[in-house]
């Protein structure tokens, strides 16, 4: 059964309202110290709805301008950046977003908390998020290695409204020899990785996969596919 949100999209009944439950956790050895877990059911279902229309409502998103290869395009994707006090700025695509504090939207920090106690020994100090109005909206293929998360970041993407596919592919190696064709084919199914991004789900990018995959939420055909994701990252002090 699919019922209706005040966003007007549609999304699928709770398959299991006890939110004890979070869903089957996997871990993806993605090899060479790369690693990516996914919770499916990380959040309840009905508060993450909740989550979603706040986050719509009250984040004060842009759609920016940023320069691909040399040239200034339009950002495919609403954006806001949320970080602590003191950290060095953000840049990337030659964009430095606005910096907006925590204390001015507490949900962000309950979330927060959920993540921290999820994944023990983790701090995050900052948060992009990521609005996609449509199926046309899209993050083209690209890592997050700026120097300011350290060599291994860990990241922490929380997912809400329609599923998406999330796409990883292994960056060519440079230190390798080209290998044969039968190897490259042998080695294909390893070296791409799907998800489909569920409403209320986490998903955890850790050790190497910055340095040496690369990640995407390609385009999506059918319409009213409305989605918030929520990065949580730490900046290097
Ligand atoms: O929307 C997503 O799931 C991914 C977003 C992303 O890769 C990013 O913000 O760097
Ligand atoms: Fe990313």
């Amino acid at each position: 059964m699919n019922s209706q949100s005040s966003l007007g999209f549609v999304l699928t009944t709770n398959p299991n309202p006890n939110t004890n439950n979070k869903g089957r956790k996997r871990i993806l050895d993605l090899g060479n110290g790369s690693e990516v877990i996914y919770i499916s059911r990380f959040l309840p279902f009905d508060e993450s709805r909740k989550w979603l229309d706040y986050l719509n409502m009250e984040m004060p998103w842009t759609r920016p301008s940023i320069r691909v290869f040399g040239r200034s395009c339009t950002q495919p994707r609403d954006t806001c950046y949320i970080a602590s006090e003191g950290l060095p700025e953000l840049r990337y695509s030659g964009y430095t977003p606005c910096v907006y504090s925590w204390d001015n939207y507490p949900p962000l920090k309950t979330i927060l908390d959920a993540v921290h106690e999820a994944l023990p020994g983790s701090s995050f100090n900052s948060l992009l998020l990521n609005r996609y109005q449509s199926g046309s909206d899209y993050v083209a293929w690209h890592s997050d290695d700026e120097k300011l998360y350290g060599p291994t970041p860990e990241i922490a993407s929380v997912s809400f409204g329609c599923e998406r596919e999330f796409l990883l592919k292994k960056k060519p190696s440079k230190a390798l020899p080209a290998q044969s064709t039968s190897s490259r084919l042998k080695g294909k199914a390893a070296d791409h990785h799907s998800f489909m991004l569920k409403h209320g789900s986490l998903l955890v990018m850790r050790g190497y996969t910055q340095r040496d995959w690369v990640h995407s939420v390609p385009k999506r055909a059918k319409a009213g596919a409305f989605r918030i994701n929520l990065t949580f990252r730490n900046v290097m002090t």
